[in-house]
């Protein structure tokens, strides 16, 4: 039963925005980049994903009185005008968390078996141990990878939590042999991320070490990096999307077109968090039976070939989404091209699942085996194991 005197405007990049949302109100939903002051003024909530800049240029004429933000960054909100004008604020931080770092892990065997060598061979930095960061960390170090962290934030927040064991300095990071970046963009504080890897600290770069951005365009100074000899760029996170810079664009291994937080489970819990937050705010039941509506798991895959473990477990995690399909998708010698198929590829982003979403036929490589389950995958013994 819709409640006919409330109006929700919502992101129409939000998946399964009508089934979870209409019976708290009428919901219109829009594309992100079409939601501004005209079309909110008469909604009482309004749910965003970071295309919309929600600030007083969009709320300051309307009646909005909840904001929802179905995904983690936050440098598409003005918290201190929501807050100031009493606006109740929702972000999904962490909804995504898993899909982020299942990409990295997805690229750091694709990169592994491109270029030649054992991940266990390799160290790798993460900057920024948050939701994701630390899901990087965990998934890495069951995988055999030696971690070294950065998180200057967090030791300062909460020094008696963190085990500062694995924790170095920004420059002794720098020296892992693969580095990844987890941090929002700010560009104020204590320890601001904007130009965090700064062309001063990309001098101290090795033309055999690798870097990768899945954060925010920006954390890493782009015009430098162009100029930095690496062993592979793997790029997510551009400044100016979807208008990437094409010198930056062409020294990619991997060019995707921030996609790292897109498996369905993570649109999903992103919209469920903000849907039971409103729920709360209107003091209206929960209801889940939108859930009935989510696809089935996928079909059983089976690991025929008996190759390597690293090259068995590259084949496995491509099977469930290979990032390459994401770089091809946008892929063009014309960064026209490139530029206009961005944005589009984003809202038609093709469905994968979670790594815990698929089961896999039990192997007899029970090295493999047991590498499958540390990430999530459910394995199934069949009559021959
Ligand atoms: N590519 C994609 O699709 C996605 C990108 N992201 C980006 O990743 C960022 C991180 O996401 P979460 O881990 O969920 O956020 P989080 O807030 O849980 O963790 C961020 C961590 O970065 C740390 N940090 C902040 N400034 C830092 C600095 N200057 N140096 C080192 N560490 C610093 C914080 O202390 C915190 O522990 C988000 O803010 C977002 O910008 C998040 C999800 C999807
Ligand atoms: O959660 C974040 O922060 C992200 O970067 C999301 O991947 C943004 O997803 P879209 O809103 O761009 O679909």
């Amino acid at each position: 039963m819709t409640n006919p005197t409330k109006t929700i405007i919502i992101d129409d990049a939000v998946p399964y925005a009508e089934a979870i949302f209409s019976h708290l109100g009428k919901v219109i939903t829009l594309p992100g980049k079409a939601i501004d002051a005209e079309t909110v003024k008469n909604a009482d909530a309004l749910i965003v994903r970071s295309r919309t800049q929600v600030n007083a240029e969009l709320l300051a004429n309307s009646q909005v009185s909840f904001v929802g933000s179905t995904v983690v960054g936050l440098d598409h909100i003005d918290q201190e005008f929501l807050k100031s004008n009493n606006i109740h604020f929702y972000s999904a931080q962490g909804c995504n968390a898993n899909s982020v770092a299942e990409y990295i892990i997805t690229a750091l065997y694709e990169l592994a078996e491109t270029f030649d060598f054992k991940l266990q061979d390799k160290t790798l930095g993460i900057i920024g141990v948050g939701n994701v960061g630390e899901k990087v960390y965990n998934k890495a170090k069951q995988l055999g990878v030696t971690c070294l962290l950065n998180d200057p934030l967090k030791i300062d927040k909460q020094p008696d939590q963190v085990n500062l064991d694995n924790y170095v300095d920004l420059d002794t990071c720098l020296t892992a042999d693969i580095i990844t970046v987890h941090t929002p963009l700010t560009r104020s504080g204590k320890h601001p991320s904007y130009d965090l890897i700064s062309a001063e600290k990309l001098a101290q770069i090795k033309p055999q070490q690798i870097l990768i951005n899945a954060a925010r365009g920006g954390v890493i100074n782009e015009q430098a990096w162009i100029n930095t000899p690496t062993l592979a760029n793997i790029i997510d996170c551009w400044e100016n999307e979807p208008n990437i810079n094409e010198a930056l664009y062409r020294t990619a291994f991997l060019a995707t077109p921030h996609i790292a937080g897109h498996s369905l489970d993570a649109k999903v819990a992103g919209s469920a968090m903000v849907y039971n937050e409103l729920c709360r705010f209107w003091n209206t039941p929960i209801q889940d039976k939108w859930r009935n509506q989510l696809p089935p798991q996928p079909d059983l895959i089976e690991i025929t070939e008996q190759a390597p473990t690293q090259t068995a477990m590259r084949q496995t995690l491509n099977k469930t989404h290979d990032i390459k399909t994401d770089d091809l998708a946008i892929r063009s010698k014309d960064i026209s091209k490139v530029h206009n198929k961005y944005e589009n590829y984003r809202r038609n982003f093709p469905i994968y699942r979670e790594f815990s979403q698929h089961k896999i036929q039990i192997t007899s490589n029970p090295e493999l085996n047991k590498l499958l389950e540390s990430l999530g995958f459910t394995l199934i013994a069949t009559q021959s194991y």
